[in-house]
């Protein structure tokens, strides 16, 4: 191979992987690898293409603005291009961008904070939002508008009545991202990685009460367009937008010149671990907005601004110890133990490692000196060793299960090394810790400590035994006064009336989560049925794979399940579904509900639409299906009839799906 050939070769390694790496951060909010990694992929590739401009593609993604738009939702169609922004990973660089500038420019800058969420604009015209949407490529985005709604600090009106579009970053507090990820471990559910992800995750979401629970929260850093006014510097713009009731840009700051600029991105790099949000850079911007027209963009940037990254903090300690843990599947998983240290503004001692591979590759030993990294928010992680103790071995995952002394062995599809004991005790607590908790059957005051004790006592071995315990034998539990052994009877008393759902998310049937638990029970209206189903007609489900399908057959082919989910019904608990599908007959139609229905709410329309398999949508376009229009319905209505789409009346509607 020529030099030539070897370099094309790299440069269209790198296009692929980080056309992989984009579609895993913007299309499905689940990255692999962390931005800064990520960021050094991008840096490389711009480095060869402008070094060999002659072997750089036509759609490198150097030249592309994030993802793609979900076909879950209406597309959008940006009036103002939402860019991206160019990048720098040194003060030298900001240097060098500003004195480029000085060339032509001698106004002022401003610095802001670049918060880590999720690029969305916001339209208002006569005083109200009218739509919202995120960036999607930067030209067609995702209409989100009834998700965004949900943002307490989006403001549904305005005082100023013109046509007007912002933009502004939606992100998840550290608080908030924190919570949340502890709920998720606690479930058994894959955590997010960072508040980004986080957000994105919670923003692009069909079951609007989902973003609803993850209190998000916005910062609006751009006038994009406004009709009926004019302003001379971006810093008037954000004043104004703060009077109109926006939360602005924070602590933005006006700056002459390059040294100011600079030490303001320090001021914000020691800030940074004590804000409430996450923030990933500082973003420089020209101030001036005529200025601003003149310098223009490029295919993907504006040339008026530059944000900087801060680089991951790193640390060295000396790893003390790894701790195994027996997770509900019997994956044995290990936590690095390390003297703490202080990163990115909170102190850490344990990372996880992973599994055997993770070590193994590092070379990982007990006394080694070891590097840890944390950007942002996101969960600390090993990078590397930086020397090893003198006798110090590669760690090596036990042969025996800690809990139950079983032989552990591979299992290659994880990757994990397990404890193949059916009734290791290990696997048995943390089913039922995640039985009882609040995304599955909720007993209150279950928790860990308590489904230990009824363990050790001999009282509890599965799910089913919690539902013939008695008021006297939690009484006898160490600790237990009358009241708490009281409110535990009451709370399993509850959790037998749970719907279906519920239960079935309890009984941790491999990737089987708690949307998919949802999706099975508005399709099989008993657990029964859900028992009978096949393969085919299991992966045949929106959403549900051919993973989870076999996985779900494969749990009930066992004669000692059978026989729990017997017991279970036989103590009390619920087994049927309460939003049952009826059936299939709207499938792949689009309705519009609006005006004023008289037998039933407009949710509970949608809800009918739902079940029978129909889309519901909040505005009429060419592929409304039907349009369901009750009293006093105003445009949708007009649009329907303009575009020729069929209109129904709520009667007409219900005879439809066989209702009346
Ligand atoms: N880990 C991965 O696999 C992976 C994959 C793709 C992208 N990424 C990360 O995504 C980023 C690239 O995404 P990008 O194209 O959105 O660029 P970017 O995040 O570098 O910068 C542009 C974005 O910054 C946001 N922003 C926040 N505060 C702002 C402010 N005050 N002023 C202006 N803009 C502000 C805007 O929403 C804008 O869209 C990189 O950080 C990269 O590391 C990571
Ligand atoms: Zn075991």
């Amino acid at each position: 191979m020529t030099d030539t050939e070897k370099i094309q070769q790299e440069m269209r390694q790198l296009e692929e992987q980080i056309r992989y790496h984009n579609d895993r951060y913007y299309n499905r909010d689940d990255p692999e690898i962390d931005d800064y990694d990520y960021d050094q992929l991008t840096q490389r590739l711009r480095a060869l293409e402008e070094e060999y401009p002659a072997l750089k593609s036509q759609d490198s993604p150097t030249q592309m603005v994030g993802g793609e738009s979900s076909s879950q939702f209406e597309k959008v169609t940006h009036a103002v291009k939402m860019e991206s922004l160019q990048d720098v990973f040194s003060v030298e660089q900001v240097r060098e961008f500003c004195d480029k500038l000085q060339e032509s420019y001698d106004g002022d800058y401003v610095v802001e904070m670049k918060i880590d969420g999720l690029s969305v604009s916001l339209e208002y015209d006569g005083g109200k939002l009218v739509r919202g949407s995120t960036r999607g490529n930067g030209v067609v985005g995702e209409d989100i508008t009834v998700n965004l709604r949900t943002i307490r600090s989006i403001p549904k009106t305005i005082a100023f009545k013109g046509p007007l579009e912002v933009r502004g970053e939606v992100y998840m507090p550290k608080k908030v991202f924190a919570a949340l990820v502890k709920q998720q471990l606690e479930d058994e559910e894959k955590p997010f990685k960072n508040p980004r992800n986080a957000a994105a995750g919670s923003l692009r979401q069909k079951d609007v009460s989902i973003t609803r629970a993850r209190k998000l929260s916005i910062f609006v850093f751009n006038l994009q367009r406004i009709e009926g006014k004019t302003f001379a510097t971006h810093s008037q713009t954000l004043e104004w937008l703060a009077e109109q009731g926006f939360l602005v840009s924070p602590e933005f700051v006006v700056c002459r010149n390059t040294d100011d600029i600079v030490d303001r991105i320090e001021q914000i790099g020691q800030l940074r671990g004590s804000l409430a949000f996450d923030t990933d850079g500082a973003v420089v911007k020209v101030n001036d907005l005529h200025q601003r027209e003149e310098l223009g963009s490029t295919a993907k940037c504006p040339k008026w601004a530059v944000a900087y990254k801060y680089p991951p903090e790193e640390k060295e300690t000396v790893l003390r110890d790894i701790e195994i843990n027996v997770g509900r599947t019997g994956a044995l998983t290990p936590t690095a133990l390390f003297d703490p240290i202080e990163l990115a503004g909170t102190t850490v001692s344990r990372a996880v490692l992973h599994n055997q591979d993770f070590i193994s590759e590092k070379e990982i030993g007990i006394g080694d000196t070891i590097v840890v990294r944390k950007a942002g928010e996101i969960i600390p992680e090993v990078v590397a060793v930086k020397e090893h103790a003198p006798d110090s071995q590669v760690y090596t995952i036990p042969h025996h299960c800690p809990a139950c002394g079983t032989e552990t062995r591979r299992s290659e599809e994880e990757s994990a090394i397990i404890c193949p004991n059916p009734d290791c005790p290990a696997k048995i607590y943390r089913s039922l810790v995640h039985f009882a908790s609040r995304a599955a059957m909720d007993i209150d005051g279950l928790g860990p400590a308590i489904v230990k004790a009824l363990m050790e006592a001999g009282l509890v071995r599965d799910f089913a035994d919690l539902y013939g315990l008695t008021f006297d034998q939690v009484l006898a539990l160490e600790g237990f006064k009358e009241r708490a052994a009281q409110n535990l009877i009451d709370a399993i008393e509850r959790s037998r009336h749970n719907d279906l759902p519920r239960l079935l998310f309890g009984l941790g049937i491999k990737n089987v989560g708690h949307r998919a638990s949802e999706l099975l029970c508005e399709r099989y209206g008993d657990i029964d049925q859900l028992m009978a189903a096949t393969e085919e007609e299991l992966s045949a489900i929106d959403n549900i794979g051919d993973i989870m399908a076999q996985n779900i057959v494969a749990y009930f082919a066992q004669e000692k399940n059978r026989q729990l989910i017997e017991r279970l019904r036989a103590g009390g608990v619920n087994t049927t579904a309460a939003q049952s599908q009826k059936g299939d007959a709207l499938a792949g139609q689009k309705f519009v509900v609006t005006g004023k229905l008289s037998h039933y709410t407009r949710d509970e329309i949608t809800a009918f639409i739902k079940q029978n398999g129909g889309a519901a949508a909040s505005s009429v376009s060419k592929k409304t299906s039907y349009v369901i229009a009750g009293e006093d319905a105003g445009s949708k209505l007009e649009k329907a009839q303009a575009l020729g789409v069929p209109v129904l009346s709520e009667d007409e509607f219900l005879q439809m799906i066989g209702q009346q």
